[in-house]
């Protein structure tokens, strides 16, 4: 029987300017149901003993029954108001984890999760205490410095992604400290509480929707695989 907790915070407290539509994109129709619903059902999927945690804009609490009701089946999910910055929501979502296990964090607006990423990140959480998925670059690309430009050897670079997977040992006091502009995800976060953090193979599928024009590109794929 496997005992082991699992949490999986799920980030959905921005404001989505970068989309530029009224409602946030984490509650925007992506075939036939908003974005963040995708998310909570890929990790029901994975782990149907996981607690799922939704982080929302304090302002739009209500919006979670709107989640809740796209889901297959009735699911305790708890419900925490996001703060500032992303740091902060993840935060006030991470007081929510009641007990020792590994905690997923994952952006509400990253829809084409799958199961078989989750369950990847979390084999490698519990043997080296964390998992952080990363994807090769296939651009050529270029450090810029003002006006001038030079190549960097894209072998060294990955394009990182969530959900970043850890024991709560490593995750919980990591993110006692106080806010950095540098956190820009939960592994700066807990690099900069001195622990070493490990990449894992993420998926080129799973996107971040940040413009309409990710939107466009998310419906595609999802209609794609869904014929397959
Ligand atoms: N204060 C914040 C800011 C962001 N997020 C979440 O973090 C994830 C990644 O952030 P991003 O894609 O930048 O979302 P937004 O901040 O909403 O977008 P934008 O920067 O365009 O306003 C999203 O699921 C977003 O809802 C959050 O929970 N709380
Ligand atoms: C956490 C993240 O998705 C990893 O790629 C990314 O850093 C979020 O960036 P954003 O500017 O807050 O969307």
């Amino acid at each position: 029987m496997n005992e082991i907790k699992k949490f999986a915070v799920l980030v959905a407290g921005g404001k989505g300017m970068r989309m530029g539509s009224a409602l946030p994109k984490q509650f925007l129709p992506l075939n036939g149901k908003p974005v963040l619903a995708h998310s909570v059902i890929a990790f029901i999927n994975a782990f149907a003993d996981i607690q799922i945690i939704i982080v929302l804009p304090a302002d739009q609490l209500s919006y979670a029954q709107m989640i809740l009701s796209a889901l297959p089946d009735p699911i305790d999910a708890i419900i925490v108001s996001g703060g500032e910055t992303r740091f902060h929501s993840v935060q006030n979502g991470l007081k929510a984890v009641d007990g020792e296990g590994i905690v997923f964090v994952h952006d509400g607006a990253r829809p084409m999760v799958t199961p078989k990423l989750i369950k990847r990140c979390y084999e490698q959480a519990l043997i080296k205490g964390s998992a952080i998925p990363a994807i090769p670059v296939a651009d050529s690309m270029r450090i810029i410095d003002g006006e001038d430009s030079s190549p960097v050897n894209r072998d060294h670079m990955r394009i990182i992604q969530t959900p970043q997977t850890f024991k709560t040992e490593v995750i919980t006091p990591a993110f006692q400290q106080p806010y950095s502009a540098d956190f820009t995800d939960e592994a700066t976060v807990v690099e900069a509480w001195g622990k070493e953090i490990y990449l894992v193979d993420g998926e080129k599928g799973n996107l971040k929707v940040t413009t309409q024009e990710d939107m466009i590109i998310a419906e595609a794929l999802m209609t794609a695989l869904a014929k397959d």
